[in-house]
């Protein structure tokens, strides 16, 4: 495990040092490891740029995500060969992102759930989704399907609008009985997202979803939902707030998606508003960069030493030192909100928006990962005196989402190729000796 947030800190310590003050491990035990695990419908992305025109002529809406018919698809691959449209072919999919960039920022396991073609020609969809994932997600859970995997059409314009067209392929068919229950009752959380509850006839993921969800609410292992687009949400936000309040501990969403499920337009209310519902909020607001919001208890809350910000909340960061934890585990909770603007101010020059938001969760859920191993391997240590749910303090996670996403932001695909550099040149020397 690569830890994340600010090397050279003074919690940063990599837990295999040798060193008889902060080392307590048996140096003949191997260090115990912790993963997180996703379930998402396999897809691979196909992009191509187009205009309003070649959206109406397909029937698609512009900006979400839809399930698209064969004889659609058929006409959409043949328009899109045809004109020699397609910029890129690249595994996508929320969950599959996040668990790719994971694996890549942390260096480490992440296990990834869905469906894979058993029989894969060299070329095909599924070859190129196990060739574009990182060899640390471990693909072995994969239930083998006869027949393809799903296709995602990101589909471009001038704006940088996107809208989605999937093809689903077998992509909905994980089943139930796929589902492991140690490996989810062991991880450090399980990743879902709102796609997956869009399921239609014989189709069994939804129940997969929802048996892997019961199997880590169980044992309290985080279940954390990424919200994945708006209209999804919008067609019953009051089905979505009650499963949320009922089986999420974690929630990611954009500003639109916050608007969907809390009524809220100010993503900082909408967090706000979610924190009834549960633990912790991610919630990106683009150019405006990132909020998130969690609970701490009242005896471990620390005061920022950045300026106190102004908002729809009076002072909303004065305790976004602190490191994050479970309501429940509080015994006088107190609310705790970051803001953090996009890294550098954002790239001059921004390649793809896509998977920006995936990729901020990635490096949230790294943190939250780092928490649970650096547990496992040092429980004597003073840090875990306090039973929080990560390793850093929300300022500092805030800052690390946002630096992960800015990555994407400046390459072509939504998974990152690399990790983030051991120290950013553009931070002067004095920033790492604090
Ligand atoms: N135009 C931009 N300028 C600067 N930073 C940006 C811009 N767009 C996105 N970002 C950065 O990326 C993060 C996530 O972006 P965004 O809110 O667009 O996610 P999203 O809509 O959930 O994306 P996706 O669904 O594609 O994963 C922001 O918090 C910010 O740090
Ligand atoms: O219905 C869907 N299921 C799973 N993933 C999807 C769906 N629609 C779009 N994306 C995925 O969202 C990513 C960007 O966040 C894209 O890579 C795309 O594959």
């Amino acid at each position: 495990m690569k830890f994340p947030g600010r090397r050279r800190h003074k919690h940063y310590f990599p837990v295999e040092d040798k060193d008889p003050l902060t080392n307590q491990i048996n140096p003949e035990s191997r260090l115990k490891r912790s993963y997180i695990v996703g379930i998402d419908q396999i897809v691979v992305d196909i992009e191509a740029k187009v205009d309003q025109a070649f959206l109406d002529e397909f029937g698609l809406q512009r900006g979400m995500s839809q399930v698209i018919d064969s004889d659609v698809t058929n006409a959409l691959y043949d328009r899109l060969k045809l004109n020699d449209m397609v910029d890129y072919e690249f595994a996508g999919g929320t969950v599959g992102n996040t668990m790719h960039n994971y694996s890549v920022l942390a260096d480490d396991r992440s296990v990834l759930l869905g469906v894979m073609s058993e029989n894969i020609k060299i070329g095909s969809y599924a070859y190129r989704f196990l060739c574009n994932t990182s060899s640390r997600v471990d693909l072995n859970y994969l239930q083998p399907v006869d027949g393809p995997i799903g296709r995602c059409f990101t589909l471009i314009d001038e704006s940088g609008e996107r809208t989605f067209a999937i093809s689903a392929g077998l992509m909905n068919h994980l089943r139930p009985e796929s589902i492991d229950k140690n490996l989810i009752q062991e991880s450090s959380a399980l990743v879902i997202s709102a796609y997956l509850m869009r399921t239609q006839g014989n189709e069994t993921m939804t129940e997969a979803t929802m048996q892997a969800v019961k199997y880590a609410n169980e044992a309290g292992v985080p279940v954390v939902l990424t919200l994945g687009t708006k209209f999804l949400i919008e067609q019953d936000p009051t089905w979505w707030a009650n499963f949320v309040n009922d089986h999420v501990d974690i929630l990611a969403m954009n500003e639109e998606e916050g608007l969907a499920i809390t009524g809220f337009e100010d993503p900082l209310l909408a967090a706000d508003k979610a924190l009834e519902w549960v633990d912790f909020v991610i919630c990106t607001a683009g150019e405006k960069g990132m909020f998130m919001a969690g609970y701490v208890d009242d005896q471990h809350k620390r005061a920022t030493e950045y300026p106190l910000l102004p908002g729809a909340i009076a002072d909303f960061n004065r305790y976004e030192f602190s490191r994050a934890m479970r309501k429940q585990d509080c015994q006088q909770p107190v609310r705790a909100y970051s803001h953090t603007a996009p890294f550098m101010g954002g790239p001059d020059s921004i390649k793809n928006t896509n998977g920006a938001g995936d990729c901020a969760l990635a490096a949230v859920l790294h943190d939250i990962s780092a928490n649970e191993y650096h547990k496992l391997n040092v429980p004597n240590s003073a840090k875990h005196g306090q039973q929080a749910i990560t390793y850093s303090s929300l300022a500092q996670i805030s800052k690390y989402a946002n630096r992960a996403s800015y990555e994407v932001l400046v390459q072509h695909s939504p998974r990152l190729t690399r990790g983030l550099p051991e120290r950013e040149d553009c931070l002067e020397q004095a920033y790492w000796e604090q």
